[in-house]
């Protein structure tokens, strides 16, 4: 006979008292590793050791969980464990609600301090003085391409890049009311206003287009104006109480948005080689024909190939530019530390800004 609805809830409540048993054993062996940190002063969170750990039970899974389940359980799980070693306080563009809160969250997991900033320039700024141990930055968008200024920021840092998140971004017209009528402004950050331009040209031509600090902050100034709506998460929305006047308003169904997680060496040193690395570097190279193509050539010669390669001037008025180049695979790699040698000795400026492991 199949078992009632009340016998099946106690046969899980007594699981969840095993679970709760075994997850209080792992987090008092977390601490104790916590101890043997402070004392040898090692880095409080390794995201290769935690990708190990999900990993392995991934592979081990034979039960009825989903895969992506693990591992969002087990995230979530490490990031407790882990803020009972130290908290760790991530700095991100804020305020609450926005993409960049959700890239973080995705990444440390929800046991953080959460470092909410005004800007990117102050993200970097908290990072590299210590009122934050990381931060988290967007730099490109598949419908808008680069983010210019973490990008202009990351060259003259002393922070590197430890990791990356790519997220699908779904924004969303938000107002205290439903509808689209009588909205006279539209505040988003100017990169969800690029992002959602046809939507708004065809829906809202007469609306003033407003370009504010962020998205969440338009979210929040969209609260207190009937006429004002914002361009933003589903979670911002909730945050400020508002209503979606629009579902997923952006042009590109599949708009997406890749951050980078930065942090001094000294909070992490550079992950080692996990099998799906990126490497991001800056380069310049002397004004003359031919030397964009000469600095590739070492790449083809040693087999490595290039995800990605943008142009930023660099602000001397010459026409001169820098390079932001990815490469797949990790200096570890003979190959790879072959093409990055003979490559720097072409450039007049060169700096490797991180390498990490690629985002699934
Ligand atoms: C426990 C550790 O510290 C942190 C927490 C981890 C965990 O809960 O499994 C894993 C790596 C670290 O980010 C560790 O380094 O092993």
């Amino acid at each position: 006979m199949a078992r009632t609805l009340p016998e099946l809830r106690v046969l899980i409540d007594a699981v969840d008292q095993e679970l709760l048993t075994l997850l209080s054993r792992r987090a008092a062996l977390a601490n104790e590793v916590g101890e043997v940190k402070k004392l040898d002063g090692s880095a409080v969170f390794r995201p290769d050791r935690e990708a190990q750990v999900i990993a392995n039970l991934q592979q081990a899974n034979q039960g009825a969980l989903k895969s992506e389940s693990v591992a969002v359980i087990w995230r979530e799980i490490m990031s407790a464990c882990r803020a009972l070693e130290a908290p760790q306080r991530v700095a991100y563009l804020g305020p609450k609600g926005t993409f960049s809160e959700e890239a973080a969250l995705r990444f440390f997991g929800s046991s953080i301090t959460h470092v909410p900033c005004a800007n990117f320039d102050e993200v970097f700024h908290a990072a590299t003085a210590g009122s934050a141990e990381f931060g988290v930055i967007p730099v490109e968008n598949s419908t808008e391409g680069v983010v210019t200024r973490s990008l202009d920021l990351l060259l003259n840092s002393p922070l590197h890049i430890v990791g990356e998140i790519s997220l699908l971004v779904r924004h969303h017209l938000l107002r205290s009311t439903a509808s689209l009528e009588g909205i006279e402004v539209v505040l988003a950050h100017p990169q969800a206003l690029a992002q959602c331009q046809q939507w708004l040209t065809t829906h809202l031509p007469h609306a003033e287009r407003r370009a504010v600090s962020s998205n969440a902050e338009g979210a929040r100034l969209a609260a207190s104006n009937p006429a004002w709506a914002g361009i933003a998460s589903e979670r911002a929305g909730s945050e400020f109480g508002l209503h979606i006047a629009s579902h997923a308003i952006q042009d590109e169904a599949f708009n997406r948005t890749r951050f980078v997680v930065v942090c001094l060496p000294s909070v992490l040193p550079a992950p080692e080689a996990s099998g799906k690395d990126c490497t991001s570097l800056v380069v310049s190279v002397p004004n003359k024909p031919g030397a964009v193509h000469d600095m590739l050539v070492p790449l083809k010669l040693h087999g490595v190939s290039m995800t990605r390669f943008e142009s930023r001037p660099a602000r001397s008025g010459q026409w001169e530019y820098y390079f932001y180049i990815d490469l797949q695979g990790h200096p570890s790699q003979p190959h790879v530390a072959a093409a990055l040698k003979d490559l720097s000795s072409l450039c007049a400026f060169y700096k490797v800004l991180g390498t990490y492991p690629l985002a699934d």
